[in-house]
């Protein structure tokens, strides 16, 4: 349990009555806390990177860990262009302010957005902002049944630069609370909330329900308004009753469902007057909530588990008009290139460079990359939620959390109105966001665009697949916690996209994925959207609000060419960055408005004018959720979801606050010269591209060539310690049978020197394991054949990563983790060949390790021959992972010369389906100068191994290969 001390409780309590005062209301002040809890994002994509470790081919796949699902994909499958969930919602918003943005670049803007993309226009989809021309039409000539004209217009600006003190309390609140975590630890520190919204005037800050800064001067209200249907009732749970003697609770959301559930931790008081709780909303999120006593009841509330929304709405909810033309070249691409001379700071041909060579985005599928619980990158993919969008040239972006989206069969008919079948919701539901495991957009983007089956005789229907939301991604489900931390904890987030990321609005050619550059979230809420495999109706969609990062000076995409790189400091001068409108529209809340006009009448939580319709209630367990404050029922405007217009307030532009700038540890998000790890990738300060390291000897751009060698240090054999002779642990399962084992010494030289074996007979004839270890006596041509090697590799490009055969090109292909090189005989594998290298233009280090790899094997079966030589070099953390030496075309024998830091070597039976994995059944632990030989093709077609050296390590692998084998 963390606590704050007695001082820092006094002086919250200062800055806290500081703010109640201007308040004007008496009120008790209550700090909750709650422990702190780990909140370690687990390594989720371990199957994308089991993929590289794997080298065999497909025909193995029921064997392996490289099935179909476990390979790593960019938005779940290498994608040709599926048609999005919606039209590109684009905003006819104001642009920002004519005056020049404070940088030393001049802002070059590009045209307004809708001109960018004529793809919105191709397809002949409203945007957002002509179908809310079109609803104010009609609210004109039909003034009692048609939707509300937009009622709200802008706030005014708050005053600049000032914080009332509400946020200063805030501020001062969330910067003692950052001084006492540790800025190295992982746990994020604990998040603050303001007092409850039931003080009138109190800054409702709060992450479920954050209140909007500006005036709600329009009316909304109209009680004659009879046309639209009124909402079914609907399955309403766990109504609660007022009760008379109850006072009205202003509790948050979250916090009426932690105390419904009964499953928080009753709070821990320690001072009359004030007390902090933390509130566990999963295992991965916490925060602090900071609200009156009497805040908790909650007897008052109109609180329901799943509030029911009108179904009118729910059908407009998902705009499903005609897909966007599918395009797949960048010819087809309607938007204009880059113009000449721009370009971005860093960008990629394929996801994996971009993982290897930037430390904050490190997601081999899906769009969000969590560490510590804290969201550090976001991709944005080609799967637009509705209502996203690219604002004030993309210093603005709305976009959605991560996870729960699926492809599904949707019939649309001629009035737009959705019947959704569930066809393959699950088959690419990936839903984990905080991690390295898929969430936004994982869709498979080879299936099919479209279909035209199930005609309807009377109404034509169309399918169409769409990218649905299938689950919930509401906060109480722990998937968008990573996100949300990085917001309440005001942490930057390096934003990216991904080239068929539509609402940008040039065509990238071929750069695949760009960063676009640091932002932060400056509101989160949450959106319901039209699903038909969930009791309500429909799944909330975490909707965020991303804001470009001041200190950056202008987004690339509107600067004049120039090479210098970004550059991201705290810099003092940021607050003289001017913006048109100064107005916090998100977690920092308005300090200055009077919550009582805009909060909902039902659960009477903050309302929020996100949308120009009007004030909304947000609150998600409340029976008005997502309808008009102060606008009956059956006169609320419908449809309502797909005409809604962005409230330029809420998108206006703010001063990104001192906090986050002061957490912006890193200069740039360009990597430094050369990588400080051996496998990270190179950026190319030159052209930008960022690139793997592929090669042994350099790191090279392979857009524009530039290189930097790589400086090895040389291993010395004499600090390896050769086999202990003991390191082995078999067993297996009992119907398998038993692996036996003997142990005796072997003459392996002309000198008479021994070596202990150990040999292993697998039960059923498969085969026989002989590992020939290593010893002083004997490892002397190892150390010199171990020294040749790395010489020769460093001088000569032999070794290299190779693309894998299923991964060859585009976005998704992927190298194998360790560098190799086939010497002698082709060999065909998982990995590329095509740079097979003859026995006579191989190095001397080859010659000399097949002597060793000879000299011993044939002591154990004196037949034995071999004509090609597997190189496998692993830097530290590198392996191979399961697989079989089962190609066509294999001899008996296989013996591999290990050389360097010592391996673990694992056997196990071939998996007999993708889900079921037997445990290894004989571990082995290979040493400097250790040679094995597997005997026995049994052993390749009844078992997997798999190598994980502890540190660099060379390994010579032999075989003999049928040249006439067939293919
Ligand atoms: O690195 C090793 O020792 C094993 C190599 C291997 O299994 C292979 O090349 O197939
Ligand atoms: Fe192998």
């Amino acid at each position: 349990m963390l606590h704050l001390s007695r001082a820092e409780v006094d002086e919250a309590k200062g800055a806290y009555d500081a703010f109640r005062a201007e308040a004007a209301r008496p009120s008790r002040k209550v700090v909750y806390e709650r422990p702190q809890t780990k909140m370690e994002s687990p390594a989720r994509d371990t199957a994308a990177v089991d993929t590289m470790f794997t080298r065999r081919g497909p025909a193995f796949a029921s064997g392996s860990s490289r099935g179909g699902s476990s390979v790593p994909m960019v938005n779940g499958v290498p994608v040709a262009s599926l048609p999005s969930s919606a039209p590109v919602p684009v905003q006819e918003l104001p642009q920002p302010s004519p005056e020049p943005v404070a940088t030393q670049w001049p802002a070059v803007k590009p045209e307004p957005v809708d001109d960018h993309l004529p793809l919105a226009e191709a397809t002949r989809q409203p945007t957002i902002a002509s179908r809310a021309r079109e609803l104010a039409e009609s609210s004109r000539s039909r003034p009692k049944s048609a939707p509300l004209p937009p009622s709200t217009p802008p706030p005014p600006p708050a005053a600049e630069g000032v914080l009332s003190p509400g946020a200063k309390f805030q501020a001062d609140l969330l910067a003692k609370l950052g001084q006492m975590n540790s800025p190295q630890s992982s746990v994020p520190s604990r998040v603050t909330r303001p007092p409850s919204a039931s003080a009138r005037s109190a800054p409702a800050i709060s992450a479920a329900v954050p209140t909007h800064s500006s005036r709600n001067t329009g009316a909304v209200a109209s009680s004659s308004r009879t046309a639209a249907p009124k909402p079914a009732p609907g399955p309403v749970l766990g109504k609660r009753k007022r009760q008379a003697s109850s006072p009205p609770s202003t509790s948050t959301g979250v916090f009426m469902r932690r105390k419904r559930k009964a499953s928080t931790p009753e709070p821990e008081l320690w001072s009359d007057e004030y007390m902090v709780r933390e509130f566990i909303h999963s295992r991965s999120h916490t925060s602090v909530e900071i609200v009156k006593p009497e805040d908790e009841s909650l007897d008052d509330m109109n609180v329901v588990e799943t509030p029911v929304l009108p179904r009118t709405w729910r059908s407009y909810d998902l705009p499903l008009s005609e897909a966007p033309p599918k395009w797949t070249k960048d010819e087809d691409d309607p938007r204009p290139p880059l113009p000449h001379g721009l370009r971005p700071f860093v960008w990629s041909k394929t996801r994996q460079e971009i993982c290897e060579t930037l430390p904050w985005f490190k997601s081999y599928q899906g769009g969000v990359y969590s560490k510590g619980g804290l969201t550090r990158g976001y991709l944005f993919g080609q799967f637009p939620s509705p209502r996203d969008a690219f604002i004030h040239d993309g210093r603005v972006l709305i976009s959605h959390g991560g996870g729960g989206s699926a492809l599904v069969d949707v019939e649309v008919d001629d009035e737009d109105i959705a019947a959704v079948t569930l066809a393959h919701a699950g088959d690419n539901d990936h839903d984990d966001v905080d991690g390295e495991k898929p969430g936004v957009d994982s869709i498979d983007d080879n299936a099919p665009e479209a279909s035209t089956s199930a005609e309807s005789p009377r109404r034509p229907k169309k399918k169409v697949k769409r990218a649905l939301l299938t689950k919930d991604q509401s906060a109480r489900k722990g998937q968008v916690n990573p996100l949300r931390n990085a917001m309440l904890h005001q942490h930057p987030i390096l934003l990216l996209a991904d080239k068929r990321w539509k609402l940008f609005p040039y065509n990238l050619g071929e750069r695949w994925f760009v960063v676009l550059g640091w932002y932060w979230i400056k509101d989160s809420w949450e959106e319901p959207e039209l699903t038909k495999d969930s009791d309500k109706g429909y799944n909330l969609r975490t909707k965020l609000l991303f804001q470009w990062v001041d200190a950056q000076g202008e987004p690339w995409w509107l600067r004049q060419p120039s090479p210098a790189r970004p550059v991201l400091k705290p810099d003092p001068d940021a607050s003289h960055v001017q913006h048109p409108t100064k107005v916090y529209a998100g977690f920092l809340g308005n300090q200055t408005e009077d919550p009582a006009d805009r909060k909902c009448t039902k659960c009477r939580q903050p309302a929020k004018a996100i949308f120009s319709q009007g004030w909304m209630c947000l609150n998600t367990v409340c029976q008005a959720y997502w309808r008009l404050v102060d606008v009956p029922d059956g006169s609320q405007p419908s449809p309502y979801g797909d005409g809604m217009t962005y409230n330029p307030a809420f998108v206006a532009p703010t001063t990104t606050p001192q906090l986050l700038l002061a957490r912006c540890k890193v200069e740039t998000y360009c990597p430094r010269q050369p990588a400080q790890s051996q496998l990270r990738g190179f950026w190319c300060e030159r052209c930008g591209k960022v690139t793997c390291r592929i090669r042994w000897e350099t790191w090279e751009c392979d857009s524009c060539k530039n290189a930097v060698s790589t400086s090895m240090p040389l291993q010395n054999a004499a600090a390896l310690q050769p086999s202990s002779g003991l390191a082995f642990d078999a067993d297996v399962e009992l119907q398998e049978g038993v692996i036996s084992m003997q142990r005796y010494t072997l003459v392996v030289d002309n000198e008479g020197h021994v070596a202990v074996v150990h040999r292993f007979t697998f039960p059923f004839n498969r085969g026989v394991i002989y590992h020939i270890m290593g010893n002083s006596a004997i490892n002397a041509p190892v150390d010199a054949a171990f020294a040749q090697c790395q010489t020769e590799f460093a001088e000569q490009p032999f070794l290299r990563r190779q693309y894998l055969e299923s991964h060859k090109t585009g976005p998704t292909a992927l190298l194998t983790q360790y560098f190799s090189q086939n010497f002698g005989a082709p060999y065909k594998f998982a990995a590329e060949t095509d740079t097979n290298v003859p026995f006579d233009s191989a190095p001397g280090c080859i010659h000399a390790s097949l002597a060793i790899i000879n000299g011993r094997a044939r002591r154990v079966d004196e037949s034995t021959e071999f004509n090609e030589v597997l190189v496998a070099a692993y830097l530290d953390g590198q392996q191979m992972h399961y697989h079989s030496d089962f190609e066509a075309g294999l001899r008996d024998d296989i013996a591999t010369l290990s050389m360097g830091s010592p391996a673990l070597m694992k056997f196990r039976l071939v998996s007999p389906s993708k889900g079921k994995k037997h445990p290894t059944c004989l571990s082995l632990t290979l040493s400097h100068g250790d040679v094995l030989v597997m005997h026995g093709v049994g052993i390749q077609q009844y078992y997997q191994h798999m190598v994980a050296p502890a540190g660099f390590r060379i390994a010579a692998t032999a075989r003999y290969i049928e040249q006439t084998a067939p293919p």
